[in-house]
This record gives C-alpha cells, sequence and structure tokens, in this order.
C-alpha cells in the first residue's frame, strides 16, 4: 500500500523571469514501510521536495496525499498539528536544547503537543538507539553520532508512520554515519516506519530499499516502487 503519493510537483521560488524552478513536475508513490534514499547533485531539488513532502512549505502547483489524506487541501493551523502528529523530521543539525538532558530532549515534542510521553515506548527506541546510559546527559557532553542518535529518538518518539530525514549523516564521519543509517533502518522496520532521507553520499544511499534520483528538479529514476526487489 502506498502511504505517499505525490503527483505533479511543481515549485517555483520568485516570480518572473528570476524565478527560480527548484521542481518541474514531480511524480513520487512511497510504499508503506518503505526505506528510500533521495540522491542528486547540490541544486537539484532534494530538499525542496522533502520538505513538500512533510507539509513544510507549499507547491506552487501538484498534490501531495498522505494516507490519501491532501495535505495541501488543508489550512495552516491543520497542517501544523497534521505534520506534528504524523511526521517525524530529521535534520543535519541536530537542534537539541542545550539545557534540557536527553530524556527531556527526546519528549520535548510530545509535551508541547500537549500529550504524555509513552515512556515504555520512549524506553524502547532509546535503548534501540544504545542511548539508555545516556538519558541523563545535556547534549554538551555528547559526540555528534550520539546527539544524531538523540534527534534520531525523538523524531520517532511520537510514532510517527512517517520520517523524512534531511542528510541526517552530513556532520558525521563515515563509521557513525554506517552506523547511524544502520539504526534508521533497524527502527524503521522494528517501529513500521517509512523513511524518506536525503543523502550525498552514494555507500549510504545503496543501504536504502530504493534509490530515487534527481536531476534538475526532475526525478530520473526510483519514482515507483518494485516490488520484485527484495526488502
Ligand atoms: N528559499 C529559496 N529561495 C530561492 N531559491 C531557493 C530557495 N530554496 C532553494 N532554492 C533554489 O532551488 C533550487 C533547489 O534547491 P534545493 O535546496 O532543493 O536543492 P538540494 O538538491 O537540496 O541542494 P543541496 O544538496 O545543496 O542542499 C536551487 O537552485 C536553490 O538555489
Amino acid at each position: 500500500m502506498s502511504i505517499l503519493q505525490a503527483s505533479g510537483l511543481i515549485k517555483h521560488y520568485g516570480k518572473g523571469s528570476s524565478a527560480v524552478r527548484a521542481l518541474r513536475g514531480v511524480d513520487l508513490e512511497v510504499q508503506d514501510g518503505e526505506f528510500a534514499a533521495v540522491v542528486g547533485t547540490s541544486g537539484s531539488g532534494k530538499s525542496t521536495l522533502l520538505h513538500l513532502l512533510g507539509g513544510l512549505d507549499r507547491p506552487t502547483e501538484g498534490k501531495v496525499l498522505i494516507r490519501g489524506k491532501d495535505i495541501y487541501a488543508m489550512n495552516d493551523d491543520e497542517l501544523t498539528i497534521f505534520r506534528r502528529r504524523n511526521i517525524g523530521f530529521i535534520f543535519q543539525q541536530y537542534n537539541l536544547v542545550p539545557v534540557l538532558n536527553v530524556y527531556d530532549n527526546i519528549v520535548l515534542p510530545i509535551e508541547l503537543d500537549g500529550n504524555r510521553p509513552d515512556s515504555e515506548f520512549v524506553s524502547h527506541v532509546a535503548e534501540t538507539l544504545g542511548l539508555t546510559a545516556l538519558l541523563h546527559r545535556l547534549p554538551g557532553q555528547l559526540s555528534g553520532g550520539q546527539q544524531q542518535r538523540v534527534a534520531i529518538a525523538r523524531a520517532l518518539a511520537a510514532k510517527p508512520s512517517f520520517v523524512l530525514a534531511d542528510e541526517p549523516t552530513g556532520n558525521l564521519d563515515s563509521a557513525t554515519s554506517q552506523e547511524v543509517i544502520g539504526l534508521l533502518k533497524v527502527t524503521s522496520r522494528q517501529f513500521n516506519q517509512t523513511m524518506v532521507m536525503i543523502t550525498h553520499n552514494e555507500e549510504i544511499a545503496l543501504m536504502a530499499d530504493r534509490v530515487i534520483r534527481i536531476e534538475d528538479g526532475q526525478i530520473m529514476e526510483g519514482r515507483v516502487y518494485h516490488v520484485s526487489k527484495q526488502y
């Protein structure tokens, strides 16, 4: 079953002759539980695509359906709530709150949403990511790889069905990157989460179920997932 369907996505920044045509008609389907990587040269439109798939911006034209729901038919407030409840985001910058310990960072978005964290689930996520012994530390007392694992735990703790990651290993060395992506793969399987991840790193991309290649605002390869491929 497809969790996400994007059709005819066009994004222009600015207007008139100086407009940048960042996406030029993107059609994409992502299956439930899939782990997909988006690759392409700098400026090809990867981040623009990810932002549109996650409801962080609005397209100039086109639609994004998540579980059949047309996310851009919602107003800004509805979209913010939908995003918070259904989508986890992981960025290159970890964006942890320096004065909060690891546990409080992980549950912060849930508490900001007025909910109580499912402490059993949070413990399970923390354990899977090797964070159990670090829960009382401050972010400043952690390595880059550990901080990114906290950011991943934070993205997963609210049990989103869909996780979007923009260069999640951009600040990490290659061994740590492979480890973090390995963990992302494990968590996506274990918690049944669909993952779309941008990466510059071809080795990292090969760890995904599918590689979506984007060039000059268009998808050149990997638009549709082939069920015959093993996953
Ligand atoms: N807010 C913006 N205003 C104007 N132009 C933008 C904006 N954001 C992106 N662009 C332009 O849109 C095009 C696609 O940018 P995007 O960030 O999606 O590419 P990318 O593939 O993610 O690049 P990188 O790998 O360098 O992050 C580029 O030409 C970029 O300069």
